[in-house]
């Protein structure tokens, strides 16, 4: 007879929702707590994601669940990538080895995927105005269950916290903020809210906190007198260093150790019940917490490809080509080299654009100014004012955050801010939020902007310079994430010729006209279409704006039919060419014209080839697309290979 190998994790096993855990004895949780760690080391390891953050609240995860009655207790994880724990022991521990595959969960909170996902998330710092109207609407409908929203140190310095914070202190509504300070954002934190944090930590009071333990509790909320009050949180302020916090309306309760189970749990059942205004629990934890190889990490495994459990080192896939992100970068520097008013922004994400490396090179012209996107635009919009060549680089979904500061403080003013958006298109496991789809329309729709898209790296290294050029409009070049084509780098860039598109291959019947990195799908498609005699021309726009409309009407006039192909979503490079053709009464010539985007969906995360087909927009759909315009039966393309 076999015996059965013992369970690793014989607490867990027995945890399948909340209510199973808060069965537990609180003298239980310190080695379940253990066992939701090495499961969430586990499950990364094979799946790859956001580890470091998840690791560094497996305790205040374990403790809010036990001491809240989740799910009717609303608790919203700011950006989400912290959620791995908390799925686990929130039903969806059987699925958690499919974290950010297609079909799998979501590597962030999402509404659809589970009832103790009340708020999806991604995009940072919206936790406290999701909290805030899910609290007032609790007052609205009478009744009376907690709401939780848990923001990191990095995420607070985002202006839209503060927003939140400051109406939520206005209307002393009942909410509970837990800010999960790790002194890290992606990397390390910037900006004097974080030298503020910092100083918290350091004051006496912390350290006497610390050793006070559950005395902890007894600084809480109780019905004071105003004037008592005051004095009492100016009194708590300065020992506790709460008081920026408390000038917003918020009761300030910290710092307390986040990995201390014996601290945490008697100060979340007095917050809990404490029947105050808003509260703000300052919580200390590390990021990566309990597993050395994240310990140990400058970005203490913030984002991870599968990896060996026992060293930590990652399974890296082999490399093909230089990533866009790197080509990027390296093409800043050499350009910045020969020009000292070209300054770089980030918004807390140096090594996602590349600006580490500019940053190393230029430390004095390099801005990170933290999840601050409205800021780092307006920023960027002063420094040209003055004169200086001022290059945000901003993913493409991110710089949905600063769109109003890109219309009213760049476009309106015809200021040359140049915008770098990486992640330019779909992404890949990081799903739906981070999909970069639309800056196509919603830059193309602006006045004075120049867009480009690079369709290789070869490419990107010449608008790089180009837009460095470009002194008298505000330019933006969108790129995708991930690697190259292989193609041949020249030494530097050239300054394009600003609104000309270029052709590739020369054909008579159809015109593929392509707007970024699908140029070498439609090159694969002329190919195919080639092959059953329907001569192909491929053109490359290379500007969305100002487009090139000597080249659309040669294209729309000479050929049958004409197809614009887009890494972006509807109403973008195809909408711009198809207004063009309207406007100038080209769409008269009888062309057929089609336009290939992606689909008007959110595609949900998958690999990045899946998502791609998915979108249909693979050289064997251009194809397709072609022959059915032309009422060409193709059953062989209809088959996926
Ligand atoms: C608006 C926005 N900008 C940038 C990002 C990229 N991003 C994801 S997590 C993160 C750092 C968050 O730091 P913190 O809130 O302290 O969480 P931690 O990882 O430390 O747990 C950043 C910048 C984002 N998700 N949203
Ligand atoms: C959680 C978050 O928003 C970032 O970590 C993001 O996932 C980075 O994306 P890349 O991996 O494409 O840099
Ligand atoms: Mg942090």
């Amino acid at each position: 007879m076999t015996t059965k190998t013992p369970s690793k994790t014989p607490l867990l096993d027995k945890v399948k929702v909340p209510a199973d855990l808060r069965r537990l004895e609180p003298s239980q949780l310190r080695q379940f707590a253990d066992e939701l760690r090495a499961e969430t080391i586990d499950a990364v390891s094979i799946t790859g994601g956001h580890l470091g953050a998840g690791l560094g609240v497996v305790e205040l995860t374990t403790a809010i669940h036990y001491v809240f009655n989740t799910p009717d207790d609303r608790l919203i994880w700011d950006v989400g990538h912290q959620c791995y724990p908390h799925k686990i022991i929130t039903g969806r521990r059987d699925r958690i080895r499919t974290l950010r595959m297609g079909g799998g969960l979501s590597g962030f909170t999402k509404r659809t995927e589970s009832e103790y996902d009340p708020f999806g998330a991604a995009h940072s710092s919206t936790s406290i105005s999701a909290g805030l109207g899910m609290a007032v609407a609790r007052d609205f409908l009478g009744k009376n269950n907690k709401v939780v929203a848990v923001i990191g140190d990095g995420s607070m310095s985002a202006g839209m916290a503060y927003e939140a914070m400051n109406n939520a202190g206005h209307l002393r509504s009942r909410l509970v903020v837990i800010l999960n300070d790790n002194d890290m954002s992606i990397a390390p934190p910037v900006g004097a809210l974080s030298a503020y944090l910092s100083r918290l930590l350091s004051s006496k009071s912390y350290r006497s906190l610390r050793h006070l333990g559950k005395e902890v509790s007894s600084v809480l909320p109780t019905p004071l007198r105003n004037a008592a009050r005051r004095a009492e949180e100016y009194a708590r302020g300065m020992i506790t260093g709460g008081t920026l916090f408390e000038e917003l309306g918020f009761f300030y309760v910290g710092p307390v150790d986040g990995h201390n189970l014996d601290h945490l749990l008697p100060v979340l059942e007095n917050v809990r019940d404490a029947d105050e205004g808003p509260i703000l629990l300052h919580v200390v934890t590390e990021k990566g917490h309990g597993y050395p190889p994240a310990e140990k990490a400058a970005d203490k495994l913030h984002a991870v490809a599968k990896f060996d459990v026992v060293t930590g080192a990652q399974v890296k896939a082999k490399s093909n080509a230089p990533t866009y992100t790197s080509v990027f970068a390296s093409s800043l520097i050499q350009e910045a080299e020969l020009d000292d008013k070209i300054v770089a922004i980030t918004a807390a994400m140096p090594s996602g654009t590349g600006l580490d490396k500019f940053q190393q090179r230029f430390p004095e012209r390099c801005f990170d100014v933290g999840i601050a996107e409205q800021h780092a635009v307006t920023f960027a919009a002063g420094l040209a004012t003055e004169g200086m060549r001022p290059v945000c680089a901003i993913y493409s979904t991110f710089l949905q955050r600063g769109y109003d500061q890109v219309v009213h403080d760049v476009a309106i003013q015809k200021l040359p801010v140049r915008f770098m958006m990486d992640r330019a298109g779909l992404v890949g496991s990081d799903g739906q939020t981070h999909a970069g789809s639309f800056d196509i329309p919603y830059l193309g729709c602006l006045p004075h902007m120049v867009l480009m898209a690079a369709a290789d790296e070869a490419e990107l290294r010449h608008m790089v310079r180009t837009s460095l050029a470009i002194d008298d409009a505000p330019s933006a070049v969108r790129f995708p994430r991930g690697e190259g084509e292989g193609v041949t780098m020249p030494e530097r860039g050239e300054i394009l010729e600003i609104g000309k598109g270029r052709i590739l291959r020369e054909g008579t019947k159809i015109a593929l006209l392509s707007y970024g990195t699908r140029l070498n799908e439609c090159m694969k498609a002329a190919e195919l279409l080639g092959a059953r005699g329907l001569s192909t021309t491929v053109a490359d726009a290379r500007f969305a704006k100002p487009l090139d409309n000597d080249l659309v009407k040669r294209l729309a006039l000479e050929h049958e039919v004409l197809i614009t192909i887009e890494e972006g979503s509807k109403l973008g490079f195809g909408a711009i060419v198809l207004h063009r053709l309207a406007e100038t009464g080209l769409l008269d010539a009888g062309v057929k014209i089609r336009t290939m985007t992606l689909p008007d969906v959110f595609q949900e995360h998958d690999s990045p080839i899946k998502q791609y087909e998915e979108a249909g927009l693979d050289a064997r759909s251009i194809a397709l697309q072609a022959l059915t315009a032309l009422g060409i039966e193709a059953i062989d393309l209809h088959a996926r290979g």
